[in-house]
């Protein structure tokens, strides 16, 4: 039976994708085998040594100890791109929203009384105050061209926008799905001084806190439009204010309210809503809970942010051992000599390393390979451990 403890609401349908006669789930446990969570803080929190491995039925992982995670040998896994609809159109609503100043139009209407005739006055003399713009042929930029940022990208290219992208490490299979008449900026300021609209969709990292400051602001054009759906830290909440007061900016769209921008006649703020639909909510339990799973019962390594991805077939009466090491030479030497120390033939082995860590896997013809497990472990580089017992 394995232990998993959720930190935040995790979907039903992502839940039952771990059937109760093999993992036990709770909100609160004792040594808990893996761990669910979404925003759920989790750097100041004592993880427990039985955790092997921890789920983020999300995208943004800037909530948990990666670094730290790895030296202990667990593995971090997502949901890339389960959520990237469900942003994608909050940033297109916050688009129209913010170019036809709705949210100040809502305002005006909430605050009008009098009879029906006062009222019909009222929005007629009023409604001149809220002339906006339309997109076709305005521009938008977007920064950091992943899941999200590559659908915001081509559906603003379907509202007929001029879309220019930047980002310096997209992947193969992200190029595949941009649309071709997204033009590539050669850098950050080349594309902010192309861009009426700029959408942010990078993680938070210390390369990208502080992306939009005051210094970016003025490259953009005038009267632009910040849409940060990516995280608060990502933008200078305060240069932003200054260039909104000053008139140099049109509005400011973010999913990340706080104290300094409540109540700014120019900002629309939503409470963190990218991710929550249904859909989404229930497309990354799913992904991540299935993931875990395949971890717990096999050793599996699909969608982690730390590990190299690892997947080999379970051969039928094999014992299995998943190894995290150091990415240093002769690990492998060494793991098959304690096999092969107490007769134990490997029937299968796979061997995988990202940047400092590498993940073997390795099935063995049945036998007892309890000692053999403790005398890996006890090798200098070895993080973690464990015998999956065949079926
Ligand atoms: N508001 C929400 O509810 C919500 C929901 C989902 C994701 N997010 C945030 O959005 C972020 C992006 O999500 P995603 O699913 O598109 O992730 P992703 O990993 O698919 O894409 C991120 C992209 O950013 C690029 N990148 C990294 N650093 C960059 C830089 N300095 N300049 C330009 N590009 C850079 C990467 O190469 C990658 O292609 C998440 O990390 C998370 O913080 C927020
Ligand atoms: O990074 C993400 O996936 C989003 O910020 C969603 O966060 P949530 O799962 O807490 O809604």
């Amino acid at each position: 039976m394995f232990k998993i403890q959720t930190l935040n609401n995790i979907s039903v349908n992502g839940l039952e994708r771990l059937p109760r006669d093999r993992f036990e789930i709770a909100s609160e446990m004792a040594k808990p085998d893996a761990i669910l969570v979404r925003s759920a803080d989790m750097h100041k929190l004592d993880i427990p040594t039985s955790v092997k491995a921890i789920g983020r039925a999300g995208a943004g992982t800037n909530n948990i100890p990666i670094a730290a995670m790895s030296k202990r040998g667990v593995p971090v896994f997502n949901a890339p791109g389960a959520n990237a609809n469900a942003v994608k159109e909050l940033v297109l609503s916050a688009m129209l929203l913010t170019a036809r100043n709705i949210p100040a139009a809502l305002d005006f209407v909430k605050k009008l009384d009098g009879d029906d005739k006062a009222m019909h006055e009222a929005v007629e003399a009023g409604k001149k105050k809220f002339v906006g713009f339309e997109l076709p042929s305005r521009t938008l930029g977007v920064i950091g061209l992943g899941a999200i940022g590559v659908k915001v990208a081509n559906a603003a290219l379907e509202l007929g926008m001029e879309v220019w992208g930047y980002d310096p490490a997209m992947t193969v299979q992200n190029a595949w799905q941009l649309n071709s008449g997204v033009r590539q900026a050669l850098s950050v300021d080349d594309l902010l001084s192309k861009s009426q609209f700029v959408s942010l969709h990078v993680p938070l990292l210390d390369a990208t806190r502080g992306l939009i400051n005051a210094d970016r602001i003025k490259l953009m054009k005038k009267q632009a439009v910040v849409l940060n759906f990516a995280r608060a830290p990502i933008v200078d909440e305060q240069a932003v204010i200054e260039a909104l007061d000053a008139g140099r900016m049109h509005a400011y769209a973010c999913d990340f309210p706080s104290t300094a921008l409540q109540g700014h006649p120019r900002v629309l703020a939503t409470p963190h809503l990218g991710a929550s639909t249904s859909e989404a909510e229930d497309n990354c339990a799913v992904m991540v809970a299935d993931q875990i799973r395949e971890f717990l019962e096999l050793g599996t390594i699909r969608n982690s942010v730390n590990f190299p991805e690892a997947q080999l077939p379970m051969l039928p009466g094999a014992t299995r051992l998943c190894i995290v090491n150091q990415n240093v030479p002769n690990m492998v030497g060494q793991i098959s000599t304690a096999l092969a120390k107490r007769g134990l033939n490997i029937a299968d082995l796979l061997n995988k390393s990202r940047g400092d860590l590498a993940y073997t896997i390795v099935d063995v013809d049945g036998g007892d390979t309890g000692e053999a497990a403790q005398e890996i472990e006890a090798i200098p580089g070895v993080l973690a451990t464990r015998v999956i017992a065949g079926r």
